[in-house]
């Protein structure tokens, strides 16, 4: 197991590029098993999951491979149905496979994702809207196990709003018979960039973007040729770096568009952004001013940046609030933060963050993707190392974060740590 040690205290100056979105390759692996044939990605991060999304469709008999960031997935020998336990407990993204499997082969076997360490994350959504499209749907052995001969238009309202049940309802549809309407959609861009590729390969997907969207199913699609959207955030997280450290990064294909949320609270606290041709310049002089932030789905402030911007607000000049509302267990960084001085309370989905002057290198461990990258924002700002643990998380999502940073004048190396058991 890696972990990462950062000595901190340095501002960051230099230029970051962002890389594709983890989040829309994820949803657009899956969504090559529609059609028959060579399906090109561009723009493809290297990331952990998607060498897990890779070995999935492997075991479904696509043929993958890969040049510089663009990836190739031959489904034509795919017809395989089964997700088998051993890869989706690594990668709940795993599910994603299940609209389009039983869209295509008539059947799916996806083993159920379970809880993670953010929540207990259940799927009933994604199955209510199969069943509607005719899907007979069990659970057996920890597995779902889906099948209809072949889907049928029909009208969905989610209970709730899903970004990976959209997608995975989207896909499904893109191949039944008749139109399927979705109500209370994701607006994700990640939906978005989903459709598009879609569209492009020969749906008939409108309103994506909207809490509406409605696919005319068609009897079969081409394979994918699309270019993965920048990670907004990966941006995110790296616009908190320039503001924890407080540095200049020139942040290179940041997504600004789908960022209204967040530049506007990180400009509320004293962040400042200036468009240029060679990027955005994300600079911060002096410590956060307060901001409070409620998490919501797009287009409200997203969940995977709450983490960061609560390392971010760890230094604030006074006290900010930070509600979670999408996941029940997305604190789980703040008793890691105060291990490096942080003064943060925690009332169920409330966490009162009370600005301290400084942060003191520590040992800490990282729990999931996004309570890592606060750790290492956190550690970036502290005075001495910081040694953060189980970076597998981290991997999972930034890519080259660790080259990344240093290009940028952080000190961080990576250790391979003991396993448990050993000294
Ligand atoms: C691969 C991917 O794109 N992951 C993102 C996706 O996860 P993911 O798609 O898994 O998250 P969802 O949007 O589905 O979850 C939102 C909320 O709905 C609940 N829920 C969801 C489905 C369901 O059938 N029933 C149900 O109750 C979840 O437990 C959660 O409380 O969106 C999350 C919310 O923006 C992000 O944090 C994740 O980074
Ligand atoms: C929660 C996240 O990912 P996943 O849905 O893949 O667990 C994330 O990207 O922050």
């Amino acid at each position: 197991m890696d972990k990462l040690v950062i000595t901190g205290g340095n501002p960051l100056v230099g230029r970051v590029r962002i890389s594709g979105a983890k989040n829309a390759t994820l949803p657009l692996m899956a969504a090559t098993l529609l059609a028959r044939g060579k399906s090109r990605l561009a723009n493809v991060p290297d990331l952990r999951d998607v060498r897990t999304m890779g070995a999935l469709l492997g075991t479904l008999g696509a043929k993958v491979s890969s040049r510089k960031d663009t990836l190739f997935i031959d489904t034509a020998g795919a017809e395989g149905d089964e997700a088998p336990y051993e890869l989706v407990k690594t990668m709940r993204a795993s599910v994603l496979a299940l609209g389009p499997l039983v869209a295509r082969m008539g059947s799916a076997k996806v083993s159920l994702p379970g809880g993670c360490a953010i929540g207990e994350r259940p799927i009933d959504q994604h199955l209510k809207g199969l069943e509607a499209m005719g899907c007979k749907v069990e659970i057996s052995g920890g597995y779902v196990l889906a099948w209809a001969k072949r889907l049928r238009g029909a009208d969905i309202s989610l209970d709730i709003v899903t970004v990976t049940g959209t997608e995975n309802l989207v896909m499904a549809a893109c191949l039944a018979k008749g139109t399927t309407t979705i109500r209370n959609a994701a607006r994700e861009p990640e939906v978005v960039d989903l459709c598009n590729a879609l569209n492009a390969a020969g749906a008939r997907i409108t309103g994506a973007g909207t809490a509406t969207v409605i696919i005319e199913g068609q009897a079969e699609l081409a394979p994918l040729d699309h270019r993965v959207m920048p990670d907004r955030i990966e941006a995110g997280t790296y616009m908190a770096a320039a503001g924890i450290t407080r540095g200049e990064l020139t942040i290179v294909d940041a997504p600004l568009e789908h960022l209204t949320a967040v530049v506007g609270k990180f400009k509320e606290a004293g962040i400042r952004f200036q468009p240029t041709p060679k990027g955005l310049v994300v600079s911060a002089r002096r410590a956060p001013r307060p901001v409070s932030i409620i998490t919501g789905p797009y287009p409200g402030f997203p969940t995977d940046l709450q983490a960061q911007l609560m390392a971010l607000m760890s230094l604030n000049s006074s006290s900010a609030v930070f509600q979670e509302t999408i996941f029940e267990n997305r604190f789980m960084h703040v008793p890691e933060l105060r291990r490096l001085g942080a003064d943060i309370e925690v009332t169920g989905s409330t966490a009162v963050v009370k600005g301290v002057r400084h942060l003191a290198g520590a040992q800490v461990m990282a729990t999931d993707l996004r309570a890592s990258a606060c750790l290492v924002l956190a550690g970036l700002a502290a005075e001495g190392e910081t040694h953060i643990s189980r970076v597998y998380h981290l991997d999972r999502g930034y890519e080259a974060i660790d080259q990344k940073l240093t290009s940028a004048g952080a000190t961080v190396r990576r250790e391979s740590e003991p396993g448990p058991g050993k000294k």
